[in-house]
C-alpha cells in the first residue's frame, strides 16, 4: 500500500466530530482553541458560513477530526449557511463523510434559546457531548445552572468550557478522551426531527431550564442599558454616523507618519538600488517596474490597517448587529433587510467575504439583490487609488477643528459607493418586483471588550493579506507592465518619451478613443488594463507609466506631484468616479457566478456596474470642466 494510500485509510478511521449550536456561542472560538487554527471569531451571528475542518490529538493520543460549521437556530434550515450545517450533520452532502460524534456547543447564558437545537440533533441519534461555553459571563451575571442535573435531563455529558481563554477546553478534551467511537453509527433521517412538533420541544426546553437554571440575581444587564443609548431613534443614528465619520478622518490623519517611513524607505532602496547599477533594462525593471510600481501600493498599509482596526473593534464587541438594527428601517426603504447589512459591511474589506456573507440572509431576493451591490461598496483595493488622487489634488487643509479635507472627500467617496448601492437596490427590487419587507430579526449578543489578541490577529491577517498581495499578483502584474511599456523602444528621431511607442503605450493610446469623452489619457488607460486582475495594481501602473515617461529614479515616492502636474482637475475627479462604479475586479465576478450559480448574474453585475461608471465620469468630467472653466 502507498504512503497516500495509508494516508487516506487513517484518515477514514479517524473520527470526525461536528461542532454545532446556535450562531455566536463560540463554537469557532472553540475550534481555534482544539486546533490551534486562526478562523475569524467575532461578536455577531453568521460569522463562520462555512464548514471548515481541522485536527487535533487527545491527551491520551487519539487524533480526531473536528468540523466547524456555520451557526443555526434549526435544523429546519431557513438560510443557505445554515443548509450547509444541517446537510453535513445529517449526511445529505455528497462525497462527505457524516461526522461521527456532534459537540453541542451552547452559551450559558442563553440556554432558552439554544436548547432548541441540542434537542433536535439529539434525535439523530449521533453520540453527544454538550459544551456549555461561555461560563465566565454566565458567572459573572450571577445565572447558576446545575450541571448534573441537566446531564440527566438531557442524557449526555455536559462539559462547562471558556473557549477564549486558555485551558478553557480541558474538560471537553477529557469527555471527549471516555467517549466511545463508534464509527458504523449513521444518522437518523431528518425527518425523525419533524416527528416531534415544535411546541412540545419549546415545552420540553422550558421544563429543562426550569429544572436546571437558577438567577441568582440579574446584575442589571450592562448590555441592555447601553443599547437604551445605542439603540435610541435619534441619539443612536448620529452615534453610527459620527463613529462612521471618524473611521475615515483617522484613516487619512493617523496614517501620515507610517506612510512617510515607508515611503522613504522604499525610495533609499531606490536610490541605492539606482546609484549601484549600471544603467540599462535590470535597473530599470528594478527600480521603475518592481520598486517604483509595488513601492506605490505597499505605502497604502497603514490606512488599511487603520480602517480593519477599527472595523475589528466594532465586530468584536457587539456593535454591528446594533447597527444593522439601526439601519434597517432605512435599508427597508429601498426593499432592503437589515440582514444585509453585515455582508455590505464586509464587502468595505473585498466584496468577495461580502458576497458569500450574502448566505446568511433568509430571503432569496434579497440575498440576490445584496449580492448584485455588494461591490458598489468601496472594498479596500480602491482605498490606493482614492488615496493617490486625493492626495495628488484634494488640499491638506483643516476645515474645522479636527475635520480635515481630505478625510472628508474619502468620506464622500465612501458615502457615493453606499447611495448608489442604495439606488440600485431599489431599481432592482422594484424589477424583480418588490414584495412586502420582512421583519428583522437578529439576535443582539452581549457587548464586551474588544479581545486584543482577537485584533492583534486580525490586524497580522489583513496586512499579511496585502503584503502577499503586493508581493504576488502585484508585483505580477508590474513586471509585466512595466515590460509592455518598455519595449520596443523608441523609434529614430522619436519626439515622446519611449513608453509612447512602447505596446502598453500603444493600447493605452487605442483605449483612449474610448475613455478620451470622460477625460483619461493614454497613460490612465495604460494603468486600467491590468487593474482589472486588481485595483490597486492601477496605481503601481500609474507609478510605472509615469516613472518611464519622467526618467526620474524616486519614483516610489513622486507619483504624487507627477499627477498633479499632468492631469486636470476634472479628470482626476473623474477616474475617482470611475472607481466608485467600475466592476474592475474579476475574482468578484467569478464568486458572484459561484454563489449565484449562474453567469447570468455576473455579466449582468459587470454589464450595470461598467454603464454606471461611464455615465458617472462622463458627468463628472464635464460638469467640472464647465465648472471650472477648463
Ligand atoms: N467571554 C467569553 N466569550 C466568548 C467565549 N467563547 C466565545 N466568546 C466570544 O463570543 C463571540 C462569538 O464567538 P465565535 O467563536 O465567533 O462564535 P460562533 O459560534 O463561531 O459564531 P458563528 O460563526 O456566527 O456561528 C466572540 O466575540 C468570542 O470572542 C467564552 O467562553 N467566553
Ligand atoms: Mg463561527
Amino acid at each position: 500500500m502507498g504512503a497516500v494510500d495509508q494516508q487516506v485509510q487513517a484518515a477514514a478511521k479517524t473520527p470526525l466530530i461536528a461542532l454545532l449550536g446556535n450562531p455566536n456561542c463560540g463554537k469557532t472560538a472553540l475550534f481555534n482553541r482544539l486546533t490551534g487554527a486562526r478562523q475569524k471569531v467575532a461578536n455577531y451571528a453568521g460569522v463562520t458560513i462555512e464548514r471548515k475542518e481541522g485536527s487535533f490529538t487527545l491527551p491520551g493520543g487519539r487524533a480526531l477530526r473536528v468540523l466547524d460549521l456555520p451557526g443555526a437556530y434549526s435544523l429546519n434550515a431557513h438560510t443557505p449557511d445554515e443548509a450547509i450545517t444541517r446537510d453535513v450533520v445529517a449526511g445529505l452532502r455528497a462525497g462527505e463523510q457524516t461526522p461521527d460524534a456532534v459537540v453541542c456547543v451552547v452559551n450559558a447564558t442563553n440556554l432558552r434559546l439554544n436548547l432548541r437545537l441540542v434537542l433536535e440533533i439529539k434525535r439523530l441519534g449521533l453520540p453527544m457531548v454538550l459544551a456549555l461555553n461561555m461560563v465566565d459571563v454566565a458567572r459573572k451575571r450571577g445565572i447558576e445552572i446545575d450541571t448534573a442535573r441537566l446531564s440527566k435531563e438531557l442524557g449526555m455529558p455536559v462539559i462547562e468550557t471558556v473557549a477564549i481563554q486558555a485551558g478553557g477546553e480541558k474538560g471537553l478534551l477529557a469527555a471527549l478522551e471516555a467517549m466511545p467511537f463508534d464509527l458504523q453509527i449513521k444518522p437518523n433521517p431528518l425527518s425523525a426531527i419533524d416527528a416531534v412538533p415544535v411546541e412540545e420541544t419549546q415545552r420540553e426546553v422550558r421544563r429543562i431550564i426550569d429544572a436546571t437554571v437558577g438567577f441568582d440575581n440579574d446584575k442589571g444587564n450592562l448590555s441592555e442599558q447601553i443599547d437604551h443609548v445605542v439603540l435610541h431613534p435619534v441619539i443612536g443614528p448620529v452615534i453610527l454616523a459620527a463613529t462612521m465619520f471618524l473611521i475615515f478622518q483617522a484613516v487619512f490623519s493617523w496614517a501620515a507618519v507610517p506612510m512617510d517611513l515607508i515611503k522613504n524607505g522604499v525610495d533609499a532602496i531606490g536610490q541605492w538600488v539606482g546609484g549601484a547599477m549600471a544603467d540599462g533594462p535590470l535597473r530599470s525593471l528594478i527600480v521603475e517596474g518592481i520598486l517604483g510600481g509595488v513601492g506605490s501600493v505597499l505605502v497604502f498599509l497603514p490606512q488599511i490597517l487603520i480602517l480593519f482596526f477599527f472595523i475589528l473593534v466594532l465586530e468584536d464587541c457587539g456593535y454591528l448587529p446594533r447597527a444593522a438594527f439601526l439601519l434597517d428601517r432605512m435599508m427597508g426603504g429601498v426593499g432592503l433587510s437589515g440582514r444585509a447589512f453585515i455582508p455590505l459591511l464586509s464587502s468595505f474589506a473585498c466584496a468577495i467575504p461580502g458576497v458569500m456573507a450574502a448566505r446568511t440572509i433568509q430571503n432569496p431576493r434579497d440575498r440576490l439583490v445584496t449580492i448584485m451591490i455588494a461591490p458598489l461598496m468601496t472594498c479596500s483595493a480602491r482605498l490606493p487609488v482614492y488615496a493617490l488622487v486625493i492626495a495628488a489634488f484634494i488640499p491638506n487643509r483643516e476645515l474645522a477643528a479636527g475635520i480635515n479635507l481630505q478625510g472628508m472627500v474619502l468620506f464622500l467617496l465612501y458615502a457615493a459607493g453606499i447611495i448608489s448601492a442604495m439606488a440600485v437596490a431599489y431599481v432592482f427590487k422594484r424589477t424583480m418586483g418588490a414584495k412586502g419587507h420582512q421583519p428583522l430579526m437578529l439576535e443582539l449578543p452581549a457587548y464586551h471588550w474588544p479581545h486584543l489578541n482577537n485584533l492583534a490577529l486580525g490586524l497580522w491577517e489583513r496586512a499579511r493579506i496585502f503584503i502577499t498581495r503586493v508581493g504576488t499578483v502585484i508585483l505580477t502584474l508590474m513586471v509585466l507592465v512595466w515590460f509592455l511599456s518598455s519595449f520596443p523602444g523608441a523609434p529614430e528621431g522619436a519626439t515622446h518619451p519611449p513608453i509612447y511607442y512602447s505596446i502598453a503605450g500603444m493600447l493605452g493610446r487605442a483605449l483612449a478613443v474610448v475613455f478620451e469623452p470622460i477625460g483619461f489619457g493614454w497613460q490612465i488607460c495604460i494603468a486600467l488594463v491590468p487593474g482589472m486582475a486588481a485595483r490597486e495594481v492601477a496605481v503601481g501602473a500609474l507609478g510605472t507609466v509615469y516613472a518611464l515617461s519622467g526618467g526620474g529614479d524616486d519614483v516610489a515616492s513622486s507619483l504624487t506631484p507627477i499627477i498633479a502636474a499632468s492631469w486636470s482637475l476634472p479628470t482626476a475627479l473623474s477616474l475617482l468616479a470611475w472607481y466608485v462604479f467600475a466592476p474592475q475586479c474579476l475574482s468578484t465576478l467569478s464568486v458572484v457566478r459561484r454563489e449565484t450559480g449562474s453567469v447570468r448574474y455576473a455579466l449582468l453585475m459587470a454589464g450595470y456596474m461598467f454603464a454606471l461608471a461611464y455615465t458617472a465620469s462622463f458627468l463628472t468630467f464635464h460638469i467640472a470642466r464647465s465648472v471650472l472653466g477648463s
